[in-house]
């Protein structure tokens, strides 16, 4: 694998891309939020978005579920563009505000999106149960805490069982304990074939990815697996390891 921005090679052998993107602008407000990103996100893989507040991490996935309106360039999803009709049941995508209905319980919250999709009660246990809420099935949405109420919203969004997984920072709020069963959660579902696209702002889940998105400022600044970012910047702390690709890159500039 390479590591240079929008040219994370894989086997030439393997499938359409779960997520490619060429040449995408943003501009949000007077803000160009993406500048000339170019990237290509293999099927059946866990990839972090990451990057400091306001860098584009948002941005980028709602071109993505196509819920962006874009300057230039393109986003190809599943071998589709983003935003068609035909992606909607095959995206799962939980933004960073909690989206369930606060009157229902998990359980009917859960069950509602599993009939939505065309799947049973039954799933809808499952998935409770995968987020670790099994003992709150009755307790209604809005009597919950902030973390609860983020696991309710990411199971509504796995109950679908989507092919694509678009999660805006899931693990916020969480203990630690909490984090890791989701990491292996979702680990799991990756070698089920499901894509995931995860950000954070936590560089210790870096780690638990296949690939990471470095975004600073809109610039994609890498592509690439957590052990190529430690060897490029001779760093093995990933935090220090983001601090010194961003270093390398303002020297870049001002040469
Ligand atoms: N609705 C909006 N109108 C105008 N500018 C916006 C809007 N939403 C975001 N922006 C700007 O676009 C840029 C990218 O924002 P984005 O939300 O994608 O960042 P982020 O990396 O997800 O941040 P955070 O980690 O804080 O969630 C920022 O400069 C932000 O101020």
């Amino acid at each position: 694998m390479t590591g240079t921005p929008g040219n994370f090679t894989t086997d030439p052998t393997a499938a359409t891309p779960a997520v490619e993107v060429a040449g995408l602008h943003v501009v949000r407000g007077d803000v160009h939020a993406l500048r000339d990103i170019s990237l290509s996100i293999p099927l059946g893989t866990v990839t972090g978005l990451l990057g400091p507040s306001g860098c584009g991490k948002t941005t980028l996935m709602r071109c993505m579920v196509g819920t962006q309106i874009v300057e230039s360039g393109s986003v190809t999803v599943l071998g589709r563009p983003a935003g068609s009709a035909a992606l909607r049941r095959r995206i799962g995508y939980v933004t960073q505000a909690p989206s369930v209905y606060l009157d229902l319980t998990i359980r009917d919250n859960v069950r509602y999106f599993a009939s939505l999709y065309g799947r049973g009660n039954d799933v809808a246990a499952e998935t409770i149960e995968a987020v670790g809420l099994s003992s709150h099935t009755h307790h209604r949405a809005r009597d919950l805490s902030g973390g609860q109420l983020s696991r309710v919203s990411l199971a509504c969004a796995l109950v679908g069982k989507p092919e694509l997984l678009v999660l805006d920072e899931p693990t916020v709020g969480l203990d630690p304990v909490l984090r890791d069963e989701l990491w292996e959660h979702f680990s799991t579902l990756a070698a089920a074939g499901v894509t995931l696209i995860v950000s954070s702002h936590v560089m210790d889940e870096a780690d638990r990815c296949e690939s990471l998105l470095l975004l600073r400022e809109g610039h994609l600044l890498a592509h690439v697996p957590p052990d190529e970012l430690r060897t490029r910047t001779g760093e093995s702390n990933l935090e220090k390891a983001f601090l010194a690709l961003v270093r390398d890159e303002q020297v870049g500039v001002e040469q």
